[in-house]
């Protein structure tokens, strides 16, 4: 049974009419009666005597035309109160996230929470996303996109939202003349340019770790979005997220190294356990996954 199909029933009581109320409800008269002849073998009975044009109602129609009447109304008042108490959640929500997550993960989610949440009222702080987690422990942010961190505080709850790989970026136009694309990189020589912390620097320094690579860290970076910067102005190889490279004005100036690969980092919303219960940051939740 389908709420639509009641109104067609309610309808049709009204008009006695298949061609009328089929009319009225943008059908075809068959489809109509089709969809009628479905409630009455649901019912397991006719709802209609059918004569000629003329359509009365059978005592079993009879007995449904108030209890249709009921639940269309009833389905009709929850759908409203609902919607009411949607648009009626008000307040205001900060969120931290890097520049990068503000045009990249953030327009999605928002479009679609002020679509549903009008009234809330959205402050939005952009860092680096390292201390993206920080900023939801210390209260300064009530939810914030950040990558997940090995060892989450328990007290955080986290919904991921998209994985974010990462490269190793080198200069495409090097001043100094010093090849960082050769065959053999020069690990101990290189330059590089590393984010200052965060998910995506241990998972640096996991990479470099597995290759053993004492690095020679020329520049230790707030925020990714500089470390793209960087690179391209020649300073070194660096570290990214691809999302951050892929975004960045002078993402032409560097290049991937294919060889090199990086463990990917999980992107998520992240707030305090103790207050996901809190409508609004509840409403922001469960927009995602
Ligand atoms: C971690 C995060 O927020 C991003 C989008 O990957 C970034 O800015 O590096």
């Amino acid at each position: 049974m389908d709420i639509k199909h009641l109104n067609y029933f309610l309808h049709l009581c009204d008009s006695r009419n298949f061609s009328k109320t089929a009319t009225a409800v943008h059908i075809s008269p068959s489809a109509l009666s089709r969809i009628i002849q479905r409630l009455e073998d649901e019912i397991g009975q006719a709802l209609f005597i059918r004569n000629n044009k003329a359509v009365t109602l059978t005592p079993a129609g009879e007995t449904l035309l108030p209890v249709a009447m009921q639940i269309v109304t009833e389905w009709q008042t929850i759908k409203t109160t609902l919607r009411d108490d949607a648009t009626l959640l008000k307040g205001k929500l900060t969120l931290f996230c890097s520049v990068t997550a503000s045009y990249s993960h953030l327009p999605d989610l928002l479009a679609r929470f002020r679509q549903q949440y009008p009234n809330i009222e959205i402050q939005l702080i952009t860092g680096d996303p390292a201390q993206a987690i920080e900023k939801v422990l210390d209260g300064s942010a009530d939810i914030a996109i950040a990558a997940k961190e090995d060892r989450m505080a328990t007290s955080l709850a986290f919904k991921p939202i998209d994985n974010v790989s990462l490269s190793v970026i080198a200069p495409k136009f090097n001043p100094t003349g010093t090849s960082f694309l050769g065959e053999q990189v020069d690990w101990a020589h290189t330059p590089l340019i590393l984010p200052e912390s965060g998910t995506a620097r241990t998972l640096a320094n996991q990479w470099l770790a597995a290759k053993h690579i004492r690095p020679n860290i020329y520049a230790q970076i707030s925020g990714h979005e500089a470390i793209v910067s960087m690179v391209a102005l020649g300073y070194g190889i660096g570290v990214a997220p691809d999302v951050v490279i892929d975004n960045s004005p002078v993402k032409e100036k560097v290049d991937r190294l294919k060889s090199e690969s990086i463990a990917a980092m999980e992107l998520g919303l992240c707030c305090l356990k103790n207050r996901a219960a809190e409508p609004l940051l509840k409403a922001m939740f469960e927009l995602v996954g």
